[in-house]
């Protein structure tokens, strides 16, 4: 399977424009022979656009495929003398991010998700005692919530609570409203920009994206784990597990790429190629997998430490994978979510864990679906390995691709069969 199916069946003329000059904002080494090869600031001639992701472009006489997001369009040549270097100006696309937490449609989201707010409560709730005088820091606070459970259900001496978007003026008066500005500091900063006048005991953040990572607000908590926590303090969460399974999703096939079969009694199949570009090449967020359509039992693939994990790690993590297919059915992705665990403030204490996979309540976060090309039929005993590796795009921090290779060993099959698969989703560029 190729990392951008269908690229050999597209043709230049599919999404022409005129071509374009546009510059290499990083270094890109091609997969395969149709894709280019480039260094930062190349200037390369893009012929036509057939996805959002991959245009086709040409370079030093040599013509493929190119990442769309790994280009910024020429600026005349005025504008480029004024430029120092290629990169975006905002690379962490904080504008648009912070203002997005500016405005309640998140935090009603959030706030509506019980199983997840819940378990912050059960954290702060099972460990009230422990806290007594500690101080907190509740980084990317939001509406406070965190920090207002700590203040009501426990008696720390101080809570920092952080928020960089406008968020943080409404927090205030609900600290206040709630009689918790004795106990609750709200400072509206970047946690990399926040000065504290003291180290923390403990460090609190729900900092999880789709597929764990996605946004990268982990970067934050570990800038901040290694400024403001004091040696022996607690991180909240302490680790993260990213799960995967092999999934069949029937009814997400039929909608988007058998529904061209034979709608109205037609033959719509030359679509399917689009379909395919359209709808699988991303993943799909919001999925909610039914316990029986796991084709096998699901397995942890990436585990984080709090207290380890380093912020040059995030650039590309990476797990292994071996599934034993326990119901026979169309092999037609692979399903991910997280858990996370909170460990006591207490030695032997219980640990608190949210869970947002499909044997627990659904959360806010859903699951996330990554389909293959093309459904492959497993029977019972059957084998599914591989790996999944995390790239943290270059160049958009907030963003990655996530790429998964497997091979499929059969049991049934009298002569040794075995079936490889790869194939990369970006998760935005
Ligand atoms: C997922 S929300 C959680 C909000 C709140 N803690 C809750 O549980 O409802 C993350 C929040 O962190 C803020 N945030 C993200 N990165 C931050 C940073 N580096 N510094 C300060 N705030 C940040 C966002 O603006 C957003 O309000």
């Amino acid at each position: 399977m190729s990392k951008q199916p269908d690229m050999q069946t597209e043709t230049e003329d599919e999404g022409d424009v005129s071509p374009e000059e546009y510059v290499a904002l990083s270094d890109f080494t091609g997969a395969g022979s149709d894709q280019l090869t480039f260094s930062c600031g190349d200037r390369l001639l893009v012929h036509a656009k057939p996805s959002s992701e991959w245009w086709w472009a040409e370079v030093r006489e040599v013509i493929g495929y190119a990442p769309a997001s790994y280009l910024r369009e020429r600026a005349t040549d005025e504008e480029e003398e004024g430029e120092d270097d290629a990169c975006p100006d905002d690379p962490w696309q904080d504008e648009e991010y912070f203002g997005s937490y500016g405005t309640l449609r998140l935090h009603l989201e959030m706030l509506s998700d019980k199983s997840r707010t819940e378990a912050y409560r059960q954290v702060i709730l099972s460990n009230s005692a422990s806290l007594r005088n500690k101080v907190v820091m509740d980084l990317g606070c939001g509406t406070g919530i965190i920090s207002l459970f700590c203040a009501q259900l426990a008696e720390p001496s101080l809570v920092y609570a952080v928020e960089a978007s406008s968020m943080a003026d409404y927090t205030r008066q609900l600290v206040k409203q709630n009689g918790c500005e004795e106990v609750v500091t709200v400072l509206q900063a970047r946690a990399e920009e926040v000065e504290l006048p003291e180290q923390v005991d403990v460090l609190v953040s729900e900092w999880m994206g789709n597929c764990l990572l996605f946004e990268f607000m982990v970067e934050s908590v570990l800038q901040a784990r290694d400024c403001w926590l004091r040696e022996g303090g607690v991180m909240w969460p302490s680790s993260a597990a990213l799960t995967l399974v092999p999934c069949q999703a029937h009814s997400y096939y039929e909608e988007k790429m058998a529904f061209w079969e034979r709608p109205y009694g037609l033959d719509f199949t030359p679509l399917q190629p689009l379909a395919q570009q359209e709808f699988f090449t991303k993943p799909k967020f919001s999925h909610l997998i039914e316990p029986a359509d796991c084709l096998a039992t699901p397995s942890d693939v990436i585990l984080l430490d709090m207290y380890t994990l380093q912020v040059k790690d995030l650039e590309e993590i990476k797990g292994q994978f071996h599934f034993c297919v326990d119901k026979p059915g169309s092999f037609h992705g692979f399903t991910a979510w997280f858990t996370v665990h909170f460990d006591s403030l207490e030695t032997g204490g219980a640990t608190v864990e949210l869970n947002t996979g499909p044997h627990a309540e659904p959360t806010h976060w859903k699951q996330t679906l990554f389909m293959l090309d093309k459904p492959v039929s497993v029977c019972v005993g059957d084998s599914i390995s591989g790996t999944i590796a995390l790239h943290r795009n270059p160049i958009w921090r907030r963003h990655m691709t996530v790429s998964l290779d497997w091979n499929i060993h059969s049991s049934t099959e009298a002569t040794e069969n075995c079936k490889i698969g790869t194939k990369s989703f970006p998760m935005w560029r």
